[in-house]
């Protein structure tokens, strides 16, 4: 019997059936070839809205040809830690170093945090084996004595986890449901009220400290001198070791460490990729744990059992070459109903995802994942099983951290020691001149240069050859906070489409990587589906103001009704919009949550997107520089958030990522009231625009509908009038335009 189990395997792959959706997905794209061979043969009739016209399609088939080659094959990942569990020891369990970024307390308010680290302090795992790091980039005096008193409550917070095994190990989740028994399950016993009353008690007092501190500046007896007459943009580093285990007793607290790493003025900080590089060169020297897991502040750990489940992965493949990092879906705690700003992403993690599964692995996206530490010491070298002075020289002087990179790399833990007895050497490697001279940021740890961090490490790993996994356990891995506002939502996707495109440009293109290195082709594909986002608002803007310039001119850019080329792009609009609705149909969402992300998508390309390749050519011009700019997290549990009527309306600001989707509806407004009119100029060619002109305005009309809302909402709702004002400038230099073209 025990034999059996132990040669079971600890994870499985499966493949997903998928060839009606294959066969939908070369039907769309057959359409859309005949399209532009149609365009083809007439390109020398028609003028330069055919031209522009048909690089828009090769644009739109090129991308579609992305998508089909990335979700061909479907694979999903099962794993079993019950398995695990049988086979390894408790005690043999290998170490898991887990890393929090913060960086602002405003945006991302302290309890938000230290609901997290709760979290990932009461996950199931032998807790001699973990250790919590958190990075601090706000440098806030907020957030460290929150988490000091954190650490307190973690003391009766993890014991009642464990003996009630409590399914959501976030406080202020679990106690956002009203009373005990839904809280607990089954378990109803006298004993268990009584307690679940206690934490509950203790968990409100614990966030009326933290509040109280944040809305007072009140922060009671704590050691904060530290902190007193701190600059958060100059400072030296400050560490401190919050609590550790140091009886090394499997059932008490996993250690905790509080890092904000030293920055100053002229030194560039690279945002989230340095900390992490502080942070794995700091727990390098305390804890050197071979596993590292690293989550955004806002991410709580959903799934008590998370590291196993990871270590199934990791541990489970015939050779360690299999699997570099383990990324767990993403998924968002209050989503708001039906995604009305399109960022839960449902339903890419649910095809998508898979198919890269198919392929070589799921990008890294930086929160949820965990990572082999030696691979993230080598994105150089190939074969890292040499470990030779080449690579120890490139971590930097501290002959410490030399010394444990070589035990790392290795593959041996480093013998249990006490965290604070490393204090003095992590402050020197924490320091922001130590990665002077050094490969940090280049050959090793996270990359910089790229707002997407994430997706650029990632993309190296895969270049090693290595392999990643995607697994989706149930519960649901983590949870975090998706924007829930226009304007937070809009920097999110600007960041990232710069990111993105920062990537594509760098010298880690996927296509070089295949050239080069070993990025297997299918991947690069599936890598360039994610890395054109930014360029993809260009066409698409173009191809939204063909329409009304059309219309405005009285000239065509689709067949006309008695052509059977026309009947291709109906067909193909509507094969393709079911196609998508299919989709979200079968992943369980409603039609309402598939139209939402239809026009999303287009807002988001127009405007987010066209803002995140406008800042990438600002830099490619060296006139600024791209930024990280960190998304708001809201405090809101379902208590109200979710249930407010006005959720889910659309919100702005004063930004100019909202001019154009604001002048683009403008324009098509105008164009509507020109031909319904009847106002066009008579056509030149005697073919003016026709049904298909008019079709396509009144759907981005539909589109961008929740700006029409705007332009007669109040206060967030609406849309500024100083934006109205530049937009309607645009416009009226578009009609000029288009007035030129006519005359001319
Ligand atoms: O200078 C900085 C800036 C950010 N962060 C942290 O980075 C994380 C991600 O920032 P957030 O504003 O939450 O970005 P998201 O758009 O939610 O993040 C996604 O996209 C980022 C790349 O664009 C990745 O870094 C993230 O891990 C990924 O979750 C947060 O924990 C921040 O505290 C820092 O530690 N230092
Ligand atoms: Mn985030």
């Amino acid at each position: 019997m025990a034999n059996a189990t132990t040669s079971l395997p600890l994870f499985e792959k499966i493949p997903r059936k998928n060839t009606i959706q294959r066969g939908f997905a070369i039907i769309i794209f057959f359409l859309l070839f005949l399209l532009l061979v149609y365009r083809l043969y007439f390109l020398n009739h028609y003028g330069f809205t055919w031209i522009l016209a048909f690089l828009c399609e090769s644009w739109f088939t090129f991308t579609w040809v992305l998508v089909i080659s990335t979700k061909w094959t479907l694979v999903d990942y099962d794993t079993y830690p019950d398995r695990l569990l049988q086979r390894v020891p408790e005690v043999e369990l290998p170490s898991v170093d887990m890393f929090v970024t913060t960086a602002d307390p405003v945006l991302e308010p302290p309890i938000i945090t230290v609901n997290t680290v709760l979290s990932l302090l009461a996950v199931d795992y032998p807790s001699h084996k973990l250790a919590c790091y958190v990075s601090d980039d706000g440098c806030s005096p907020l957030t460290y004595y929150a988490l000091v008193e954190a650490s307190k409550f973690a003391k009766l917070w993890v014991p009642f986890c464990n003996k009630y095994n409590v399914q959501v190990r976030a406080p202020f989740r679990y106690f956002s449901g009203d009373d005990s028994t839904t809280a607990s399950g089954s378990d109803t016993s006298s004993n268990f009220q009584q307690e679940w009353k206690r934490m509950k008690d203790e968990y409100e007092q614990l966030s009326a400290k933290i509040e109280d501190a944040v809305q007072n500046q009140n922060i009671a007896p704590c050691d904060l001198t530290v902190f007193s007459e701190i600059d958060r943009k100059n400072h030296p580093t400050i560490l401190k070791v919050i609590w550790e285990n140091k009886e090394g007793l499997l059932d008490g607290l996993p250690g905790l460490v509080y890092l904000s790493r030293e920055k100053r003025p002229n030194h560039s900080h690279h945002y989230k990729a340095g900390a992490m590089n502080v942070l794995t060169r700091v727990s390098g020297l305390m804890t050197n744990a071979p596993y590292m897991l690293n989550v955004d502040c806002d991410m709580y750990a959903n799934n008590p059992m998370i590291v196993l489940h990871a270590m199934c992965l990791l541990l489970g493949s015939n050779s360690e070459k299999e699997i570099a990092f383990v990324q767990f879906s993403p998924a968002f705690y209050d989503g708001l109903k039906d995604d009305p700003y399109g960022n839960q992403f449902v339903v890419m993690l649910e095809y998508m995802a898979p198919g890269f599964s198919g392929l070589q692995g799921f990008i890294y996206g930086g929160t949820g994942c965990f990572h082999r530490r030696k691979v993230i010491y080598d994105l150089q070298l190939d074969n890292i099983d040499s470990v030779n002075e080449e690579i120890l020289k490139r971590v930097g002087s501290s002959k410490e951290l030399m010394k444990s990179v070589a035990h790392a790399l290795k593959g041996k833990t480093n013998s249990p020691d006490h965290l604070s007895n490393s204090i003095d050497t992590a402050y020197q490697v924490a320091g922001c001149g130590y990665e002077h001279g050094t490969s940090w940021g280049r050959q090793l740890g996270w990359l910089y240069g790229s707002t997407a961090e994430d997706i650029l490490t990632g993309l190296r790993i895969h270049s090693k050859g290595w392999k990643s996994a995607f697994p989706r356990p149930n519960p649901q891995a983590f949870l975090g906070c998706a924007p829930s506002g226009g304007p937070a939502a809009m920097t999110q996707q600007k960041r990232w489409a710069t990111g993105l495109l920062e990537v594509l440009l760098s010298k880690d293109c996927p296509i070089l990587a295949t050239l080069f290195a070993k990025l297997h082709w299918r991947q690069c594909l599936a890598y360039l589906w994610i890395l054109t986002w930014g360029l993809r608002s260009i066409p698409e803007l173009c191809y939204a103001i063909l329409p009304a310039y059309c219309i405005i001119t009285n000239s065509h850019f689709l067949p006309k009704v008695q052509e059977q080329a026309f009947y291709i792009a109906i067909v193909v609009f509507v094969i393709h919009h079911l196609y998508t609705l299919s989709e979200y149909l079968r992943a369980g969402l409603s039609v309402r949550a598939w139209w939402n992300n239809q026009r999303m998508a287009r807002i988001t390309t127009m405007t987010a997107w066209l803002f995140g390749f406008l800042s990438v050519i600002l830099k490619l011009l060296r006139i600024s520089e791209t930024v990280f700019e960190v998304t708001k997290k809201d405090k809101s549990t379902s208590s109200n958030g979710a249930h407010d009527v006005d959720a889910g309306r659309f919100t702005f600001d004063e930004s100019p990522i909202f001019v154009p989707g604001t002048t683009i509806l403008m324009v098509h407004l105008t164009a509507l009231v020109v031909s319904l009119l009847n106002l066009e100029p008579p056509a030149h060619d005697g073919l003016g625009s026709g049904l298909g002109e008019v079709l396509c305005s009144v759907w981005l009309v539909l589109c961008f509908w929740p700006f029409l809302k705007g332009l007669f909402g109040k206060g967030k709702h609406g849309i500024p009038l100083s934006t109205i004002c530049k937009s309607a400038a645009l416009v009226l230099l578009f009609l000029h335009l288009c007035r030129m073209t006519i005359m001319g």
